[in-house]
């Protein structure tokens, strides 16, 4: 379990988010539990080796007979190794320790760590790599590889036996856990510094690194843990984190409680403005993820010829027709009878599925301009305001916006897809900044950016939810929640979460490539039960 931390409270569910942080503010906050706190330096890297022993039996089982290589640079990084090695030979693995730098150029604490392991493990526990052949060979025989190398302190590129050992580590596809960070990936930029570590497992300390959710860093990580050792929550509080990450605990804590005496209008009643002919099903399914969301009552407004359709797939959800153009899309001429329908709702979901017939942009154009309800909006309804960014500036009030790379980047004429990948953070962050909006940018760690350019990450999801029909579920997640009353923020945050817990519990059941948008609806009320899932 992730330990709740401290913040300034800002009426959000901020207080049980995590600040993720630089290596620059981490070096900090040690400095300051050690300097202030008397914490002494070598009591945090216990903690923090110990932390990895417990992520390693929590993930692999015991340890007692496994053969584990552990691969140690010179810095502090490489003393987490040693204790890591000290402790899993108290559980009887099999430990053997690779040391990349000469023992006299270990760090002051990394060479105390060094002394005590083998003064219990003696000198033939600890090998002197010369070459990658050699490391090559005691890698392909390990059950399990513990890659301390390199942690934050990481400044130049690897070279020399440091590269060598990163690449044999990523050869041998051995089981890998990093410590603190996969050695070579950059702390803060998610940058490979000429070769980095793919782990399946990282445990870093103290908070996140920014690194780990950036860039290669999304790649490299695999599964992410989180070690307590001791920051006292008040230095946390001070650093002044602008980037979060989202916690069960957090998302849980946003969900509107059902009340004994409630009934179905107390949890809200969201509009959903999608379909055309051809693309019935994304109405539907945002239809169906904003019941399971618990949403209390869901109107899918639809263009008329195919709301029987929609009558036919949804029995719990109402439908509206609506005029509709000779293409089978929403016509102009439906735009008041539109914004009637989004007054008489607590929250309205627009986009998929609508296509972009030109009429049905225009309508779309306006419709958004004039709304006055809590809104999201997605898919044609941002690829209608491709490249005219600036009319969102227009809305009655902040909208959520969840586009993938691709609608990100038409939405701003000199953006790319490309150019958004390689800066996810940073794009959602100013976009959201700049055009006053709220932004879920999807895809492999989801971002969260908020107007006052407060971000956070979404640690569940997989590449499972790679298939159609994942954003239009998002979609009704998001709109349920502003209907039951959730501020944009927290409902976008909160959707995001249980969308991806969905997909990872769908994953469980169906396997990532098997799995499609229905199984992840269905798995959102177990998403939601209050039992941990790990
Ligand atoms: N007291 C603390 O500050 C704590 C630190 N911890 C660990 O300490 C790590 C940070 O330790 P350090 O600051 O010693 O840094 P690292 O252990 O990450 O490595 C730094 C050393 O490697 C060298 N180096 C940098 N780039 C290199 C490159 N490309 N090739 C070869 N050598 C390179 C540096 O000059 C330095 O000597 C964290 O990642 C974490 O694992 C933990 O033990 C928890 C407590
Ligand atoms: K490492």
């Amino acid at each position: 379990m992730i330990p709740r931390r401290r913040l300034p409270q800002t009426g959000t569910p901020r207080g049980t988010m995590i600040p993720i942080v630089t290596a620059e503010q981490m070096r900090l906050l040690d400095d300051q539990t050690i300097t202030q706190a008397h914490v002494p330096s070598l009591v945090l890297m216990e903690r923090a080796g110990a932390g990895v022993v417990t992520q390693l039996e929590a993930l692999y089982g015991p340890m007692a007979g496994k053969s584990v290589a552990i691969l140690c640079g010179k810095g502090n990084n490489g003393g987490d190794g040693f204790v890591v090695a000290r402790l899993l030979r108290r559980k009887k693995a099999r430990v053997q320790v690779l040391l990349l730098t000469p023992p006299s150029e270990l760090s002051r604490d990394a060479k105390t760590m060094y002394q005590r392991f083998q003064r219990t493990a003696g000198q033939a526990a600890v090998t002197r790599p010369v070459d990658a052949q050699g490391l090559q060979q005691r890698l392909r025989t390990s059950d399990l590889v513990v890659d301390a190398i390199l942690g934050t302190g990481l400044s130049t590129g690897v070279t020399g036996l440091y590269r060598d050992a990163i690449e044999a580590i990523n050869t041998a596809a051995r089981p890998t856990v990093a410590v603190d960070l996969p050695s070579g990936l950059h702390a803060d930029s998610g940058a490979i510094l000429g070769a980095a570590v793919r782990a399946d497992l990282t445990v870093t300390f103290g908070l996140p690194k920014v690194g780990l959710y950036c860039g290669a860093g999304i790649e490299c990580s695999g599964q992410v843990r989180l070690v307590d050792i001791g920051i006292p929550a008040p230095f946390v509080d001070a650093i002044g984190s602008r980037l979060l990450l989202l916690t069960d605990r957090a998302a849980r804590t946003a969900l509107p409680a059902r009340r004994p005496s409630s009934h179905k209008g107390t949890y809200g009643h969201v509009g959903i403005i999608a379909g055309s002919v051809g693309k019935t099903g994304a109405a539907a399914m945002a239809a169906l993820a904003a019941l399971r969301i618990g949403t209390g009552l869901v109107t899918a407004a639809v263009p008329s010829s195919v709301n029987d359709v929609l009558e036919a797939k949804l029995l719990e959800a109402m439908t509206l027709p609506m005029p509709e153009t000779k293409a089978r899309t929403f016509a102009r001429s439906g735009l008041d009878r539109l914004l009637a329908f989004a007054g008489a709702r607590d929250a309205v979901a627009i986009g998929p599925g609508l296509t972009t017939h030109p009429e049905t942009v225009e309508l779309v154009q306006e419709f958004v301009k004039r709304v006055d309800k809590p809104c999201v909006l997605d898919a044609d309804a941002l690829n209608a305001l491709a490249g005219k960014a600036s009319l969102l500036t227009e809305c009655k009030r902040p909208p959520i916006i969840t586009p993938h790379p691709g609608e990100m980047a038409r939405l701003e004429a000199e953006a790319t897809t490309q150019s958004v990948n390689e800066d996810r953070l940073g794009t959602a962050t100013r976009f959201a900044r700049e055009r006053g909006v709220f932004v879920i940018l999807k895809g492999a760690r989801t971002v969260i950016a908020r107007p006052d350019g407060l971000a956070a990450i979404c640690p569940t999801g997989n590449p499972g939810m790679a298939t159609a029909g994942t954003g239009d579920a998002l979609t009704g997640m998001v709109g349920g929640l502003l209907a039951q009353g959730l501020s944009p923020w927290d409902a976008a945050c909160t959707a995001t979460y249980f969308h991806g817990l969905a997909g990872d519990l769908a994953a469980q059941q169906f396997g990532q490539a098997g799995m499609i948008t229905r199984d992840l609806i269905r798995q959102i009320p177990h998403a939601l039960a209050p039992i941990t899932h790990t």
